[in-house]
Formats: C-alpha cells, sequence, structure tokens
C-alpha cells in the first residue's frame, strides 16, 4: 500500500529516563486481591523480573489469575503495595509516560470497540480498516504497510462485512502499529487462522530481538510456541508462584528438547496443569464424600460418586 505519509509525522515520544535494562518489567512480592476485605487473593507473592527484549509466556489453568497479572502490569488495576510493579523503571500504575511505550492486547476488547489511547473507536462501523485510527496508522507508515502485509489485511476491508478473524487482523494492526517497548498479549491469537498466527509470532520474536521490546503472553494454545519464549511464568491454581525463570534453566524443557519432542510447551503444560486438576478432583471427590458439599455419595459407589454421578443423591 502506498505510503500517505512521512514517517516523520510521527509525533515523538515522551521519552524514558534510563533504567537499568536487566528490568524492563520488575515485580516485587506483589500479593493482589479484588476485595481484600470479602475475596481471598487471586495472586500471591509474586516476583518476576523480565530483562530488555526477552519474551515471556504466561501459563496456568483456568482462573489462576495470568489476566489479573497482565492488567497489573498495563496498570489497569493498582497494585499493592504501592510501586511493587515497576516498568522501564517507572510505576506501572501511576506513570502516564508508559502509555505511549506499553501496548496490551486481550482478547475481551475484541468486537465492538476497540480503546487506545483513551479513545474508544468503533470496531464494526461500515467504515474502512484505513479510516480506524487514521491518524496513528499514518503517523507510521511503514510500520503499518508491514503489519498489513504481515496480518493479510486488505485496506478496502469494511470493518462491519468482516468475520472474527479478520477484524482480530485489523485489532492487532491498531495496537501494534505504534513501535512499543513492552508488549502485553492475553490470548490474542484465538480466531487468527494458523499461517496468520505463525507470521505473527515470528514478526513479534523479531521485535524483540531487533528492537529489544519486552513481550509478555498468556495463552493455552501452544502451537509454535515451542522455541518461541526465552521466559516461563507458571502460576499455580493458587495464584502462587509454580515455576518462573529462562526456558533454558527448566530442565523439564531441556529434557524434551534433546528428545526432539514435537510438542515440548504442550507437554510442560499438560504435566502441570494435570497435577493441579487430579488434585482438584481429588479434593472434590474428598469434599463430596465429608458431605461439605451439597451432595451426598452412595457408599456403594466405589468411584466416590465421582465419575458417572449415578449414585450421587442431592441432598
Ligand atoms: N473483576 C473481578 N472481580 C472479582 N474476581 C475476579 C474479577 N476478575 C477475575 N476475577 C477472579 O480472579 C481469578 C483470576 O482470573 P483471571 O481472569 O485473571 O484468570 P486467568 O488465568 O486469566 O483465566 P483464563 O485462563 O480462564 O483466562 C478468577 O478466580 C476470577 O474469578
Amino acid at each position: 500500500m502506498p505510503s500517505t505519509n512521512s514517517s516523520s509525522s510521527a509525533k515523538p515520544l515522551p521519552t524514558i529516563p534510563p533504567y537499568d535494562e536487566t528490568k524492563a518489567i520488575s515485580i516485587k512480592n506483589l500479593t493482589f486481591s479484588y476485595d481484600a476485605k470479602t475475596l481471598p487473593p487471586t495472586l500471591r507473592d509474586l516476583n518476576l523480573t523480565l530483562p530488555r527484549g526477552s519474551r515471556c509466556l504466561l501459563l496456568g489453568s483456568n482462573g489462576s489469575g495470568k489476566s489479573t497479572l497482565l492488567r497489573l502490569i498495563s496498570g489497569r488495576h493498582l497494585a499493592k503495595p504501592e510501586g511493587c510493579i515497576t516498568i522501564l523503571g517507572l510505576n506501572a500504575f501511576r506513570d502516564t509516560r508508559l502509555n505511549f511505550h506499553r501496548s496490551y492486547l486481550e482478547t475481551g476488547w475484541g468486537l465492538q470497540t476497540v480503546a487506545f489511547a483513551g479513545c474508544g473507536v468503533p470496531l464494526m462501523a461500515d467504515i474502512p480498516v484505513t479510516s480506524m485510527m487514521e491518524k496513528l496508522q499514518n503517523a507510521y507508515p511503514e510500520r503499518r504497510d508491514e503489519l498489513m502485509g504481515m496480518l493479510g489485511i486488505n485496506p478496502e476491508w469494511r470493518m462491519h462485512q468482516l468475520s472474527d478473524g479478520q477484524r482480530r487482523r485489523v485489532q492487532l494492526l491498531i495496537q501494534l502499529v505504534r513501535p512499543f517497548k513492552i508488549l502485553l498479549l492475553d490470548e490474542v491469537t484465538v480466531s487468527l487462522d494458523v499461517c496468520v498466527r505463525q507470521d505473527l509470532l515470528r514478526w513479534l520474536e523479531k521485535e524483540s530481538v531487533d528492537r529489544g521490546a519486552t513481550i509478555v503472553y498468556a495463552t493455552h494454545i501452544f502451537d509454535g510456541l515451542d522455541d518461541w519464549a526465552t521466559h516461563l511464568f507458571y502460576i499455580t491454581n493458587t495464584g502462587s508462584c509454580g515455576w518462573q525463570g529462562e526456558m533454558r534453566e527448566l530442565d523439564i524443557y531441556q529434557k524434551l528438547k534433546a528428545e526432539n519432542h514435537p510438542a515440548k510447551m504442550l507437554a510442560i503444560a499438560d504435566h502441570w496443569l494435570r497435577k493441579e486438576l487430579e488434585e482438584n478432583r481429588r479434593q472434590l471427590r474428598f469434599e463430596k464424600a465429608s458431605g461439605e458439599m451439597a451432595y451426598q455419595v452412595d457408599p456403594t459407589d466405589h468411584q466416590g460418586g465421582y465419575s458417572s454421578g449415578r449414585n450421587i443423591k442431592m441432598t
């Protein structure tokens, strides 16, 4: 697509003071509850340090707190103790300079509107792709063209006529077009086709290698991620840290790599999350058996009433 503007039209971004590049993202003793008075903590005593240019996968079961952690890093929630999360050396919640250097993409911002730098833009209006956040797109014409090519976006597409996957490609274009230092991704590849997803992952890797962008990515889809991440952060189903560090420090990963395992990340996730699931099921059976739930188990059912439910009586 021909450029309509020169890249010099991009306004200079607010500068970030020099920071320790080994700590692009730094989290110290983070415990977070949505309502400290009535709810137990969602996240417990988390610590994480990510250097500039790292790509960190967030792994955890449903409800473990991945989105919550990403929202805290993105500055949408206030973390306590105050200042326990710093991004590029700045307070993740309070420092508005970060709005220009940090990008956050989540599944939920999906289909109706996209919030970007405080503006709501309809994603389903009868407008062409080129009119979506036009000024922003035109501020970075080379990057826009590169992204449009990579995402296979036709500039003539009209937003109200797009499929979910096509609309998500446009969302990615808008959120990625301004060069970011920090990128937070919450399961954003859902509904992308397999080729675009692979190309996006490669493009993200290039951003971190060439420009030193730091990326945190929460997902349950591990295709194409076996050699993508430099770091891994596993949140358990109690919101605490199950494992964190560089991939090369993770023994099970090295073992699977040596075996040439075809789906290393999937195997690691399955190994850890299945343990949690089995423990959950065991506790559920125990609670049922001890009558703590609204069920009673028929003592003749040697499966504890769990497997078929046929011998469970409602109290
Ligand atoms: N606004 C909220 N108020 C109260 N509790 C919340 C809120 N949002 C999320 N939670 C709870 O916090 C916990 C973590 O939710 P979160 O969405 O961060 O998990 P997740 O790891 O991203 O899950 P998934 O893999 O299913 O997307 C869940 O138990 C959820 O019910």
